[in-house]
């Protein structure tokens, strides 16, 4: 039966496109529905959770299932290594509740799979309850113009790349390639960071890799005013994708047939969660691009704090770019200290703490 069947919707896409900007819009534009949220993380910390959290406008509309009810954390590690574990308890405790829910809304990781996911849907005690309205893969608009996931050298110039290593890395051509293959919608973020000809090479990849029928939709800082979909249309597309999931192509699908080791995108990347106390933030934000020039690092993200700020930094790195910003107020019942994730390659943490211990304040008694 079809009917009254909750609609989940799943966004995926790599490591620092927006999944987190994009979903913090929806909750603050999708007054009145109530929206029960799932975040998986590959870091330790929790900060995606935190950050749908901390919203910045009294968004706390009474009945919505938001704040620290509505949100489900999945312990780290990928949510497409552990759907038995982790998603499904979670899953239950959601359909238990169904009379509360409208719409159930999944960020995966950055380096998860989305099918294993969409498989879930079709576990009996799931897929009488539930639906998935659509797979949303959300891609990094520059990232793919500097050619990171690069499967043709001919058609993409990565000259630009500052790290050769990176170009052509052949777990994150699958990764895209994967995390599109099962896409109902295509978003392409970071609009306002493309030139026409970047933007034309982003449309020429996505093109190659999914059909015709897949739309895509370019937006700047998840904001759909000028998009052609208005964001009211996102929870609403009403794929039923575990219908047709059996059918969608995973370069990932053969490890599982032969039983062999399961190996997937974040097998290659290393995350470590740096922890400092209060932080001079210049001396911080100048070590961090030093490192974000010289190591191995797709994502930094996390919270610093600052002698007499009352106010809680975020840092957030994708690539080259440092974004920084204040979100909140630190909390009486909250320790004032700096943490961060780092998420990269070959990462050594003595290496790290060492080129960030300079922006720790000696506390003088
Ligand atoms: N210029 C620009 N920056 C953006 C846009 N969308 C997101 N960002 C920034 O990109 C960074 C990463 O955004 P998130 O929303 O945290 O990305 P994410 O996909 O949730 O990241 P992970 O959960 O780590 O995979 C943040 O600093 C955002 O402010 C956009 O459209 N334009």
């Amino acid at each position: 039966m079809q009917l009254n069947k909750i609609p989940a919707t799943i966004v995926t896409g790599f490591l620092g496109s927006g999944k987190t900007t994009l979903l913090s819009n929806i909750l603050q534009q999708a007054a009145g529905k109530r929206i029960a949220v799932i975040v998986n993380e590959f870091g330790e910390l929790d900060i995606d959770a935190e950050l749908l959290r901390s919203c910045p406008l009294d968004c706390d509309e009474p009945g919505e299932v938001k704040g620290e009810n509505g949100i489900y954390e999945l312990a780290n590690g990928c949510i497409c290594c552990t759907v038995e574990e982790e998603f499904l308890p979670v899953m239950k405790q959601l359909v238990a509740r169904r009379d509360d829910i409208d719409h159930i809304l999944i960020e995966t990781s950055g380096l998860a799979l989305p099918k294993p996911l969409v498989q879930a849907f079709n576990w009996p005690e799931i897929k009488q309850h539930c639906t998935v309205d659509a797979v949303i893969t959300l891609i990094d608009g520059p990232a793919v113009a500097a050619g990171r996931f690069a499967h043709d050298e001919h058609k993409v110039q990565a000259q630009r790349l500052a790290d050769d290593s990176l170009d052509h890395d052949p777990s994150l051509q699958e990764l895209l390639d994967d995390q599109l293959s099962a896409a109902d919608l295509v978003l392409v973020g970071k609009n306002d960071l493309l030139d026409d000809a970047e933007r034309q090479r982003v449309q020429t990849i996505i093109a190659g890799k999914v059909p015709p029928e897949v739309k895509t939709v370019y937006i700047s800082h998840a904001n759909f005013v000028n998009a052609e979909l208005p964001l009211e249309q996102l929870l609403g597309i009403a794929a039923a994708t575990e219908e047709r999931i059996a059918a969608v192509h995973n370069h990932h699908d053969h490890h599982h047939a032969h039983g062999e080791h399961h190996e997937h995108a974040h097998d290659h990347f290393d995350s470590l969660v740096l922890s400092l106390g209060e932080v001079d933030t210049q001396i911080l934000q100048q070590q961090l691009r030093e490192l974000l020039a010289t190591q191995n690092i797709f994502r930094i993200k996390g919270f610093a704090a600052l002698p007499d700020k009352p106010m809680r930094q975020v840092l957030q790195a994708v690539g080259q770019r440092l974004d920084v910003h204040f979100d909140r107020l630190w909390r009486a019942d909250e320790p004032r200290r700096t943490q961060l994730v780092i998420i990269g390659k070959a990462l050594n943490r003595e290496t790290l703490l060492a080129a960030l211990a300079p922006a720790e304040q000696v506390s003088v008694d």
